[in-house]
This record gives structure tokens, C-alpha cells and sequence, in this order.
């Protein structure tokens, strides 16, 4: 075992000397230079002549030094000794011995003590004793105390303690690392498992009792939009933070066990529509915090807290189960677009922000794709106005029944006259492309529907400076060309550029914050308004993306999507 190992080594050592053995190409494509060929080999005999030595008495890193020394590396003339002091002296060989020499010790893993001998001893009652090694990793458990007698409450799924496979919800912890636990605080065993030598837990444990029930309810495994934001440490009723994961509305989480009525077992996915774990491995996981498995609030916990900030607590399940169902997390699917379905694109922002010259700019260059819903008015139209084409010349009344009978889209009064969006004109603009909107954020609700199943894009706006630079910019731009224009009598499709005071950027930047804060949730992504080119690209490649790949989407849609 050991001069495999060794010879590994030596494997290794001619690698980075440049290339694995004179017929290989080394790494940066040079052969080996004679002087580095005859080096390794010098290493090899060395190794040979050593190789009746029992292996315990091998130390690599006293093998290479005794090699050094040997050869009077300091006054040697020979360049191949010269080649191998120099290779053998390098860190990176120097770690790969030690390595090998632990590795070949069996020291990969840690000394175990024996399990006591006592164990069998407990008033006849079947123990069991686990150890647990954990490196830096927290245990994923965690444990509840009920009349003096202290409980595994959860295993977290992929954590270390559900990785061993030994530990399950409800052994009851009889010792830690040998400390009896009866009677003790949660927090002095959480001390206790703090504490544990080299990683090393020692748990004595009588085995749950297997609950038939509780076997059969397999761990669901569903996916959720959050609805609402969530930060463990701000949470009260939280009993382990640290096991706990902190989300913001819009991601999208996967439900890994939802037996406990109170605290899910879940992991975040990431943002919006197109949310997507990336595959990284098991160390990568650990790393990276978003990628752990955490409690978090169930919806019913979530319900009563509400109740509790309101003084009305409620245990009724039943009628909350009927009633809120879906108010905190809502069920997602992910949906491909097989049948190419036309989606409808939602643009949400604050005012200011630059919506509906986004959105005047895409029927601009996209005329052929992008459709506008029509508008409706009750006030009589211009001379240069056509019917169904600059509007839908309504009367009062009529609009008065449309709203009524809940057929706007959304609807406002100016002057006098009422104007407004049917849903009828977004169906109808639908079939001949894609529905651009730009809809008030209270209308979301009435087009946020399993028949229009639109895409919404929260535009945000950019920081102070850049918000400043690039609309005075633009400003600067369309009053050049509209004079232009003007001068030689040609009609242009674009309005001058608006001044903004400092005063009301600050604004626009505030009040987009509170209202992503409020919509988040029902946004499937977010973009910032920067300089106009650049947010055309990005929302363009945003929609294609959003069209052509699979997206996040709501179970209640299900049916109607055609899954
Ligand atoms: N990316 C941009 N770069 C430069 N100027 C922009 C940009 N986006 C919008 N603007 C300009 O900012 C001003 C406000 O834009 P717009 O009218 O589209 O805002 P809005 O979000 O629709 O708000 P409102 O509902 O109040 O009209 C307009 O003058 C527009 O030309």
C-alpha cells in the first residue's frame, strides 16, 4: 500500500516537473527535458533500494529529506541532483507527501474511542450510541425538551445528522458525549453539542418508537412562491435560527417535509419565474448558505401569527385550510411552453420610472410582435381619432355596466370622463401578438389569472446618479431631434424627455422600493431602467427567455395552461 502510494507520488512529482514519464507531453505541452527524466528516475531507485523497509517506518517527507542529504544537494555538481532537490523542495510536493504519509497512516479519519460497554445495561431498555463526525457543519437536528426528557424534534433533510442515517425525529437523547442531558436546558445542550472534540458527537439514544402514520406520510416534496419576506432572526417564535433559512417574497422554495404542523423543512431555490438550483456539489452546498435546507414558518403558523398581531387567535384549521389557503405560499409548477402559447407582458413599476417608454420604444421597434390592448373613453373623440384605433368612443353608461359587471381591466376618471382597459380588448389584441401592459399595481389581480397567465417584469429604477445621467441624457437627445424634426415638418413617435428635480428621483427611487416590497411576490423578474438600449436588450432576451424556457408557474393555472 505504502509504495503505491509513494509511487503515486512519484507520479505526481514528475507531473509537475513537467509532464507524467518521458513518452507523455507535460501539462504546459513541453516534452521532459533529459535532466528532468533522469531526476525521476533517480527518485525512483531511490525508492526501490528503500522498498524492504517495513512501511510504518516510511516517512515521505524524511524519505525525500534523507534523499537531499544523501546526495549532498549543496555541493553536488550533477544537474539531475540539482533538478531533484529542487523539485523535491518545492511546497506543493512537500504537501503531497505529507498527504500520502497521512493517507497511508489511515489517518483520513478520526480516532474513534470505543463504544462503552455498558450500553446494553440501560434497566433493559434498547439503546443506541451514534457518532456523528461533523466538519464545521452544523448537526441538522434539533431537539425539544418534554417533561425533563429531551427529544430529536427534526432531522433536516441532507444535513449531517440525516446523512448518517442514525438519528431519526423522536429518539429520545439519553447522553451527550457521555453528559446525561435529563433535566437540562435546550441551550445546554446546544452548549454540550458545541463543545464536541475534532467534530465528534457521541449520542446515547432510545430508538423512537416507529410511528406507523407518520412513516407512511411520505415527505412531500412540493414547490412554493413565498409570498411574504422572512428573516428567522426577526422571528420570535423561531426555537433555532441557525436551522432556519431566510427568504424574500417572489422566491421560489422546495418543500422538503411538511409533516410538522408548524415548521417546514425547505430550501430556496432562487428568484422569480425562472428560478433555478444550480447542480453544485455536496461542498459547494455547505459553502453557500442559500443552498441549505432551513425551517421555516408553515403557512398555518404564519396564518395564527397574523391572527395573533390582530388578538384574534384561532385554532380553527379547518376553516383556515378552506379559507387562506395559498395567502402565504403559493403552490408553483414548472411550466414548458410546449404549445408555443402567447404570453401577455406585465410591466410594473412606480410612476416615473419609465414604464411607458419602455413599452412605447418595443412598439416602436418590435411593430410587428408587440400589440397594444386599446383603451376605452366616454369622452368623444378628436377629429384625427378613429374608433378602434386611438380608442373605443363609449358612452358613460356603457362603461359605467362594464365596470360594473367587472369587465375592466382597470379604469380611472380625468376631466370629467372616464377611461379605462377592457378585458375584452387585451383578449382580443392577444391574437395578434404579444400584449405589451402597463397596467396600475391594483389592477394586477384581475389580469394575474390562469386565462392571461402574463409574465411580470418589475422595472426598478436605477441609483440616484445613473437615474439623473441617463434621462438627462435622453432628454437632451429627443429635444435635438424634435427640433430637427420640427424644422423639417416630420412627424416623430417619441414625447421630449422629462425634467426630473433631484426631489423627485429621490421619490421615484423610494416609492419603486416600497412598491417592489409590496408586489414582489407576484413578479417573475425584475429589471432596471437604466439607459434605454441597454434595458430594451435586457427585457427583450428577458422575454424570450421567459417564453421559451420552462418557468415557474402556478398550480391553480394548471388546468388551464393545459398541463
Ligand atoms: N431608460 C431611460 N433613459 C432615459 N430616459 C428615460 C428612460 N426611461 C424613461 N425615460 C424618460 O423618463 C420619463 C418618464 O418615463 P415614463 O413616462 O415612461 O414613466 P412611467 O413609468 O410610464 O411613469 P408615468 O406613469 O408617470 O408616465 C420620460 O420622459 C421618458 O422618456
Amino acid at each position: 500500500m505504502q509504495n503505491d502510494v509513494f509511487q503515486t507520488v512519484l507520479d505526481y512529482a514528475a507531473e509537475e516537473c513537467g509532464g507524467a514519464g518521458s513518452s507523455k507531453q507535460c501539462n504546459n505541452n513541453e516534452p521532459l527535458t533529459k535532466r528532468q527524466q533522469k531526476a525521476i528516475s533517480l527518485l525512483r531507485q531511490h525508492a526501490a533500494d528503500k522498498k524492504d523497509s517495513p512501511p510504518h517506518q516510511i516517512s515521505f517527507q524524511d524519505l525525500s529529506q534523507d534523499i537531499l542529504n544523501d546526495w549532498d544537494v549543496a555541493n553536488a555538481k550533477s544537474a539531475s541532483v540539482q533538478q531533484l532537490a529542487a523539485l523535491l523542495s518545492r511546497p506543493s510536493i512537500q504537501a503531497m507527501l505529507w498527504a500520502a504519509q497521512e493517507i497511508s497512516a489511515g489517518k483520513f479519519a478520526p480516532q474513534l474511542p470505543e463504544v462503552p460497554f455498558e450500553v446494553d445495561e440501560d434497566d433493559g431498555v434498547a439503546v443506541k450510541i451514534v457518532r456523528i463526525v461533523r466538519r464545521g457543519e452544523p448537526l441538522g437536528a434539533t431537539i425539544k425538551c418534554e417533561r425533563g426528557k429531551v427529544y430529536v424534534a427534526r432531522i433536516m433533510a441532507n444535513g449531517v445528522a440525516d446523512r448518517s442515517g442514525c438519528i431519526q425525529d423522536g429518539d429520545r437523547v439519553l447522553e451527550v458525549n457521555g453528559i446525561t442531558v435529563a433535566d437540562k436546558e435546550p441551550r445546554e445542550i446546544v452548549k454540550l453539542l458545541d463543545k464536541c472534540e475534532n467534530g465528534i458527537i457521541t449520542f446515547k439514544l432510545i430508538p423512537a418508537e416507529v410511528n406507523q402514520k407518520l412513516k407512511q406520510k411520505k415527505s412531500s416534496h412540493r414547490y412554493v412562491r413565498a409570498l411574504f419576506d422572512y428573516d428567522p432572526w426577526q422571528d420570535r417564535r423561531h426555537p433555532c435560527p441557525e436551522a432556519a433559512i431566510s427568504f424574500r417574497a417572489g422566491d421560489i422554495l422546495e418543500i422538503m417535509d411538511e409533516k410538522d404542523h408548524y415548521w417546514w423543512q425547505t430550501r430556496k431555490i432562487g428568484f422569480g419565474a425562472l428560478a433555478r438550483r444550480k447542480e453544485t456539489s455536496e461542498e459547494e452546498e455547505l459553502k453557500d448558505d442559500s443552498k441549505k435546507v432551513g425551517l421555516v414558518p408553515s403557512e398555518w403558523l404564519q396564518w395564527q401569527s397574523e391572527c395573533d398581531q390582530d388578538s384574534q387567535i384561532s385554532d380553527d384549521f379547518q376553516s383556515f385550510s378552506e379559507n387562506h389557503k395559498e395567502r402565504f405560499y403559493e403552490s408553483v409548477f414548472r411550466w414548458r411552453n410546449k404549445k408555443k402559447r402567447r404570453r401577455i407582458v406585465v410591466l410594473l413599476g412606480a410612476p416615473g420610472v419609465g414604464r411607458n417608454e419602455i413599452r412605447r420604444q418595443f412598439f416602436k421597434v418590435f411593430a410587428d410582435r408587440f400589440t397594444n390592448a386599446i383603451p376605452h373613453t366616454s369622452r368623444p373623440p378628436r377629429p384625427s381619432e378613429t374608433d378602434g384605433v386611438n380608442y373605443y368612443f363609449t358612452s358613460r353608461h356603457e362603461m359605467e355596466k362594464m365596470i360594473e359587471r367587472k369587465e375592466m381591466l382597470e379604469y380611472g376618471e380625468f376631466r370629467d370622463n372616464l377611461y379605462g382597459t377592457a378585458l375584452k380588448s387585451v383578449r382580443r389584441a392577444s391574437e395578434k401578438g404579444t400584449v405589451l401592459l402597463t397596467p396600475h399595481p391594483l389592477a394586477v389581480e384581475n389580469i394575474r389569472t390562469q386565462e392571461f397567465a402574463p409574465i411580470i417584469v418589475f422595472v426598478q429604477p436605477p441609483d440616484f446618479g445613473e437615474f439623473k445621467h441617463t434621462r438627462e441624457l435622453h432628454r437632451a437627445q429627443t429635444t435635438r431631434s424634435h427640433s430637427t424634426a420640427s424644422s423639417s415638418n416630420v412627424s416623430q413617435n417619441t414625447s421630449n424627455g422629462r425634467c426630473f428635480t433631484d426631489q423627485e428621483i429621490r421619490q421615484i427611487i423610494e416609492s419603486s422600493a416600497q412598491m417592489e416590497q409590496k408586489y414582489r411576490g407576484v413578479c417573475d423578474a425584475i429589471i432596471r431602467n437604466t439607459d434605454l438600449d441597454t434595458t430594451m436588450n435586457e427585457l427583450t432576451g428577458l422575454i424570450y427567455q421567459l417564453e421559451a424556457k420552462a418557468t415557474w408557474m402556478p398550480v391553480k393555472w394548471c388546468n388551464e395552461i393545459g398541463e
